[in-house]
């Protein structure tokens, strides 16, 4: 029979069932799982309790949601009773101030409205050809590291070329140094605020020497993304990308422009939002390539075909179904963006479980991901899941490695694009051979990124 609930069931709901809750003598048993191990934690969760349970993290009572029906309500059905007032976008507060990503309600919705044509489909398509540039670059870089029989470090090389193609393709900027200084400064404050996700104390604002590294950080990004700023409010022309639209936009209401601090918060969102997560996608797919010679071969052969040489077109990409089948396959096993949370405004009840008002509901893409009542046989890399027919007979929100409703990643044709571009023209040329044995397990940063640095020789095809 359905257990009552604490505090107790609303007259809206008097029948819903208490959610299972974690079950341990030792008060700290989750918390220290959840920061030594948090995927093999969040996988024993699962595997215990099924798609729904409640443990205690830190002094916080945490619901994990894992069914794509659960998110689902989050995300779209309900998302009117979500939002992110919950501790980790507060964390991120401290990079990105009230960018889109941290941001809700009418500030969101405004802005949303304002960014989003720079990523319409059309303006995408414009990018095709920058994007093959940036990559053709690369390329040329790796010639002689070929002829030296040079290690390349595929994590650090994958990081540096999708903070240029964000950076050119949708700031104009000229990627050269202030890129690789901001991306450096953004490692720092990764690895600090990644530590801090696993253990959120002290607070960011006590002043301990790892805390003191983050400010310094923040403050090399805020000297870059304020020199981006006044460089183009001086030149005063329109380039016709995402920066461009910001500094001409007007507030219907008041007229205004968005200010200095405004523009600051965005321009580091797009930066880091839109650099890290392409690059470990990537850095991922060239890992599972170099254990998979079975797909490769049959990605070399695709790309061959519809290629035949050349640079590819917006028309090839659609026609490059099996390099989309490799990076959709990529992102289910290890999706970059691991964990996402948000805030229940008032009640609700999820599939007849009850989540009450001020409650912290969270989810893991990793565990959803490897759902045995969806994906059989989850832990094997078989990008033939996503042949069309395949992704036809399935739910959308089964995968949903961008999230999905009205706060979709902002970013997601632009990354999907850049992929495929960059991962058909790079085939098309080298095969990345792994170098080292030591095993390569996911590590739960902001972004589930490899554990080594991917040391790989590049083959020449
Ligand atoms: C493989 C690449 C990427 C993945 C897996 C990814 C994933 C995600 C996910 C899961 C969210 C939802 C976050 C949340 O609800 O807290 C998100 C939001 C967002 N992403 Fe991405 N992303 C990628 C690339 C990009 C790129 C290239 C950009 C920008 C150029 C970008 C910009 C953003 C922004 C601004 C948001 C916030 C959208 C909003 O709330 O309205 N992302 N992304």
């Amino acid at each position: 029979m359905a257990e009552t609930i604490h505090p107790s069931p609303t007259a809206t709901t008097p029948t819903a069932k208490r959610v299972p809750q974690y079950r341990s003598r030792n008060p700290l048993s989750a918390t220290l799982a959840f920061q030594k191990q948090p995927l093999q934690f969040l996988g024993s969760l699962a595997k215990e309790y099924g798609d729904i349970v409640q443990f205690p993290l830190l002094n916080m009572q945490i619901v994990m949601l894992n069914h794509p029906d659960y998110i689902k309500r989050v995300l779209i059905d309900n998302i009117s009773n979500y939002d992110k007032d919950v501790f980790i976008y507060k964390m991120l507060h401290t990079v990105m101030g009230e960018g889109l990503i941290t941001s809700s309600g009418e500030k969101w919705r405004k802005r949303r409205r304002l960014m989003q044509p720079a990523f319409h489909r059309q303006r995408i398509e414009k990018l095709v050809d920058l994007i093959n540039d940036i990559t053709r670059g690369t390329i040329e870089t790796w010639e002689e590291k070929t002829v030296r029989n040079e290690t390349i470090y595929v994590k650090e090389e994958m990081l540096k070329i999708t903070l240029k193609m964000v950076s050119m393709a949708l700031m104009n900027i000229d990627a050269s140094d202030a890129a690789q200084d901001f991306g450096r400064a953004f490692q720092t404050s990764n690895e600090v605020l990644a530590a801090f996700a696993r253990m959120p104390f002290p607070p960011l604002s006590f002043p301990t020497p790892s805390h003191r590294r983050l400010r310094q950080a923040i403050q090399q990004m805020d000297v870059i993304s304020y020199t981006v700023m006044r460089e183009r409010r001086e030149r005063q022309e329109d380039t016709g990308d995402l920066l461009s639209m910001m500094l001409a936009s007007v507030d219907e209401e008041t007229g205004e422009g968005l200010s200095d601090q405004e523009l600051r918060d965005e321009i580091q969102t797009i930066f880091i939002a839109g650099h890290e997560t392409s690059a470990n996608a990537l850095s991922w797919v060239w890992y599972l390539l170099s254990q998979h010679p079975d797909v490769e071969a049959k990605l070399h052969e695709e790309v061959d075909r519809v290629l035949g040489g050349r640079v590819p077109t917006m028309e090839d990409l659609s026609k490059l179904v099996y390099t989309r089948m490799v990076i959709d396959e990529t992102m289910r096993l290890y999706p970059t963006v691991w964990q996402l949370m948000r805030r229940t405004i008032n009640d609700d009840v999820i599939d007849g479980y009850y989540i009450p008002a001020g409650s912290i509901v969270f989810w893991s893409n990793y565990e959803l991901h490897r759902h045995p009542a969806i994906w059989e046989d989850a832990e094997r890399f078989d990008p033939e899941r996503f042949a069309p027919e395949q992704v036809a007979k399935r739910p959308r929100h089964y995968f949903m490695p961008f999230s999905g409703g009205q706060r979709i990643c902002i970013g997601n044709n632009f990354a999907l694009m850049e992929m495929q571009v960059m991962l058909s023209l790079v085939a098309q040329n080298y095969r990345l051979v792994s170098l080292s044995d030591q095993p390569v397990e996911p590590k739960t940063a902001l972004a589930l990124v490899p554990s080594t640095d991917l040391p790989m020789k590049l083959v020449k095809r």
